[in-house]
């Protein structure tokens, strides 16, 4: 499991300039929802520093000089002003929220896309975890930086600079002081965030491990108890929770500090405004209404200091999020069409694997020097112990994964050469744990023709013996089956994949066969379901009951990722050889299966007598 599979991890990576420019190139195509929103931050915060100014006038002129007409004139641009500031304000939050749900959903639709091109050894690989919280998390987090993120630290850098330059136009000395502080607070506003929010996320991290115990020793209490952990784990418990008490300690005070402390070094600055008025109070240069404004600008600018503060400090977890959906979005399938790949309209045909070799990880070999040719319309089935390598033949037949070494030919072409499209579009996979999608039985029939009528449909359910048991649902065709079809049982997920292969109409099918989880009546009705697919197509059955694969042209033995034995039904009996002894073994424990539910029944029924 990766070191970062979990959502509060830190993140140990640098800052990559290419990751910012690539944000940026997210919002280039939304530029005219960017430009709006910008434009009304820019009005609204312009306008925010501007009605300071208005208020030194309205003393200055209105009050102190009596001038009425003056007076009346800035409250009806006060007015004014306040109308245009409002509808920017409307401008700004509709624009960056329409701005925000477009990036959202340009990151998970090109994420959706490029999960589903990735090829199957990258979600052998991954944890679903690590993935959901790339789709999930860090999208959010991205969409936040560029929408609100933007939008706070464009609206705090305007109203800082606003301010310094209308403080510059009512007394350029005066102001020098303020900017000399600026650095200060802005530089203790973002050393108190970035110190704050690792605090919080200590603790989130630490509540995320205690609600990890608590789940551990409330379904594992039986083993708690009975080795007599209670203390250990107490203690073990204990820790944790101190960690916790600790970190939301520095937390609160952390936060406690950071207020007075800004504040404090503003009332330096405030402190310079007064006494520099005062020692100029004289000279009649410095009015009341420019002291008023001065000390508003001065009080003000906390505001738009540590929202830039937050989000800078933020930036980085942004920036980290970033930088793993792009990573995400950069991986390369390993499975790609070559260039000049075809579709040859059809893969009927024979299918050759050649001195086939394969291995997962560390060249060791799974599928060792594999030769088999099969014909078209052939059944083969798979069988031997488990890890022998049967999946992943059927695996490198789909093109999930392609030989190391040696090659499969279909229809006497190099796999490679042809389309994965015009490949897998053919082929027919049919699981052992067949997996059903959220919604109707009838959607799930048809998820591989969408466009198939209702009697299509129907007749797919018939031909493979579904028909019978959907019909008896309430809502027939119609019943939802749950996420991942928890509502049905794993014989009917087994004959609505069937039935979803027939319906596809493929030209090689393939199955896992179902294990021991089905009972005898579903086994047969499969068996059935099976034989219909299997009639004119090239079929490869992964067999686990061999009873069921009796009348397949072929058995294959497979073993330790090589052929150990080869030929029908009958001539691998009278072999007795590996095929012999897989057999009798499972047909002996059927009938002692068989003999033990009798047994039961019989004890049953003496006892009620
Ligand atoms: N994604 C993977 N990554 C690494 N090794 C794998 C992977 N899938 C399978 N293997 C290994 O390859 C070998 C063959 O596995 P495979 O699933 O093909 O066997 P199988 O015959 O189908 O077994 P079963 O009957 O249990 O399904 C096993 O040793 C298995 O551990």
């Amino acid at each position: 499991m990766p070191a970062d599979f979990y959502e509060e991890e830190d993140f140990q990576g640098q800052f990559k300039g290419n990751v910012f420019k690539r944000i940026l190139d997210l919002m280039r195509p939304h530029w005219p929802w960017v430009l709006g929103f910008l434009i009304c931050v820019i009005i609204v915060s312009i306008l925010d520093a501007y009605f300071t100014y208005l208020s030194k006038q309205i003393v200055d002129r209105g009050i102190v000089n009596k001038d009425i007409n003056a007076l009346q004139q800035i409250l009806v641009n006060y007015g004014i002003l306040i109308l245009v500031q409002a509808a920017a304000v409307f401008g700004f939050v509709f624009l960056v929220g329409v701005l925000g749900e477009r990036v959202r959903y340009d990151l998970r639709q090109s994420l959706f896309n490029h999960l589903q091109r990735l090829s199957l050894s990258y979600f052998s690989r991954t944890p679903v975890g690590w993935i959901m919280s790339r789709v999930t998390n860090d999208t959010e987090r991205v969409a936040e930086l560029v929408t609100w993120g933007v939008l706070d630290s464009t609206w705090g850098v305007i109203n800082i600079l606003t301010s310094v330059i209308f403080m510059l136009v009512i007394d350029w000395r005066l102001a020098l002081i303020v900017i000399a502080i600026l650095p200060f607070l802005f530089y203790v506003a973002v050393q108190f965030r970035k110190r704050i929010l690792e605090q919080f996320r200590n603790v989130r991290k630490i509540n995320s491990k205690i609600t990890a115990s608590y789940n551990e020793n409330i379904s594992g209490v039986r083993v708690v108890k009975a080795l007599g952990r209670e203390d250990e784990n107490l203690r073990e418990f204990g820790e944790q929770t101190s960690a916790m008490r600790k970190a939301g300690y520095r937390a609160a005070w952390l936060s406690a500090l950071f207020l007075p402390s800004v504040q404090i070094i503003s009332a330096v600055g405030l402190g310079g405004i007064i006494w520099y008025s005062g020692a100029t109070v004289g000279s009649g240069t410095f009015s009341i209404g420019s002291l008023q404004a001065f000390i508003t600008y001065m009080t003000s600018m906390l505001w738009p200091i540590q929202d830039v503060a937050r989000v800078f400090a933020e930036m980085q977890r942004a920036l980290a999020s970033a930088e793993r959906i792009f990573s995400l979005v950069d991986t390369t399938p390993e499975i790609l069409d070559k260039p000049g790949a075809f579709d040859p309209g059809t893969i009927r045909g024979e299918i050759q694997f050649e001195h086939m070799y394969f291995w997962y990880e560390d060249e060791l070999p799974v599928i060792k020097d594999l030769n088999l040719t099969i014909q078209h319309g052939e059944t083969i089935a798979l069988v031997g112990s488990t890890g022998g390598g049967k999946t992943t033949i059927v695996n490198l037949l789909c093109r999930f994964y392609e030989p190391k070494r040696g090659r499969i030919l279909i229809g006497g072409h190099d796999y490679t050469d042809l389309s994965l499209q015009a490949i897998q579009s053919r082929i027919g996979v049919v699981l052992q744990t067949p997996h059903l999608f959220s919604g109707t039985i009838r959607e799930n029939i048809a998820y591989g023709r969408l466009k198939a009528s209702q009697q299509d449909i129907e007749a797919a359910a018939k031909l493979v013996g579904a028909d019978h048991f959907i019909q008896r649902f309430e809502h027939g065709y119609d019943e939802q089956v749950g996420e991942g079809g928890v509502l049905l049982s794993v014989g009917q997920k087994q004959l609505i994949s069937l039935a979803r292969a027939v319906l596809s109409n493929p030209e090689i099918f393939i199955m896992d066969e179902a294990t021991s989880s089905v009972d005898t009546l579903t086994e047969s009705m499969i068996q059935k379901g099976m034989e219909a697919i299997m009639q004119d197509r090239t079929s490869i059955i992964i067999a686990h009951r061999l009873s069921t694969i009796k009348t397949a042209h072929r058995i294959l033995v497979i073993e330790d990722g090589q052929i150990a034995e080869m030929g029908n039904h009958a001539e691998l009996l009278k072999l007795k050889g590996k095929y012999y002894n897989l057999y009798t073994r499972q047909f002996r424990f059927e009938r002692e299966d068989a003999y033990n539910i009798f047994k039961e029944n019989n004890q049953a029924n003496l006892s009620a007598g």
